[in-house]
């Protein structure tokens, strides 16, 4: 895809801005599909509040993600993501990047397909293993083999991303391209469903 000038850029982050009209931008899919990084862009396109489900689950418990999952159990982060994502559901407008198990919980895909409209950052395993493994910081994937970890975890969740309203692939491009790609998703999904 070829790049947008910075005018056409603007043009289409306003009119999806006038579009969406407050309704919440959530950002679904695997670790490593770029939620979090992409999210933000995004945000500062459409000139939206960003907001990330960890960093919300980590400000409200006083720790990180990896020590929730250590002291607490994975359970209690879950419901601590679907309290969180219900509160930053009530914000006009935002950009939500969720982690990855958030929308496979069903109270909370419920949640996010009632308030928002939502976009699954779609990428192939060799892209997403190559990221996850600069960073040491996802619990899920401390195991003896990650990559057959990620694997199965694509397996079991991919048929639940599918029921975002827009699906985007997130290349091996620049983050400013993937969120050139989102605008464009998300325009054309809520044109069509106003005809
Ligand atoms: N399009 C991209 N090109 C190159 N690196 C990317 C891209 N998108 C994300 N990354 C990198 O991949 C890693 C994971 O991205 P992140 O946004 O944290 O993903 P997620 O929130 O979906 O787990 C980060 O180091 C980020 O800088
Ligand atoms: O896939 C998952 O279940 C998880 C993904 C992580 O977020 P990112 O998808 O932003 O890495 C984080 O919420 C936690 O480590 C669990
Ligand atoms: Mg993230």
């Amino acid at each position: 895809m070829t790049r947008p000038d910075p005018a056409l850029r603007q043009a289409r982050a306003e009119e999806l801005a006038e579009l969406l009209d407050g309704r919440p931008l959530v950002l679904v899919g695997m670790m490593g599909a770029g939620k979090t990084t992409v999210g933000r862009r995004l945000a500062a396109r459409l000139n939206r509040q960003f907001l990330d489900s960890d960093e919300e689950i980590e400000k409200a418990a006083q720790m990180s993600v990896p020590e929730i999952f250590e002291q607490r159990g994975e359970p209690e982060f879950r419901a601590g993501e679907t309290r969180v994502i219900a509160r930053v559901l009530k914000t006009r407008g935002v950009v939500l990047a969720t982690g990855g198990g958030a929308f496979v919980n069903q109270e909370t895909r419920a949640l996010v397909k009632a308030e928002a409209i939502s976009v699954w950052l779609k990428a192939e395993i060799g892209i997403l293993f190559d990221r996850v493994s600069r960073r040491s910081n996802r619990p899920l994937l401390k195991t003896a083999n990650p990559r057959a970890t990620l694997e199965k975890l694509i397996e079991e969740r991919y048929p639940i991303y599918a029921e975002a309203d827009v699906t985007v692939t997130s290349r091996d491009v620049p983050q400013e391209a993937v969120a050139s790609d989102v605008v464009q998703a998300v325009l054309a999904y809520l044109k069509q469903q106003d005809t």
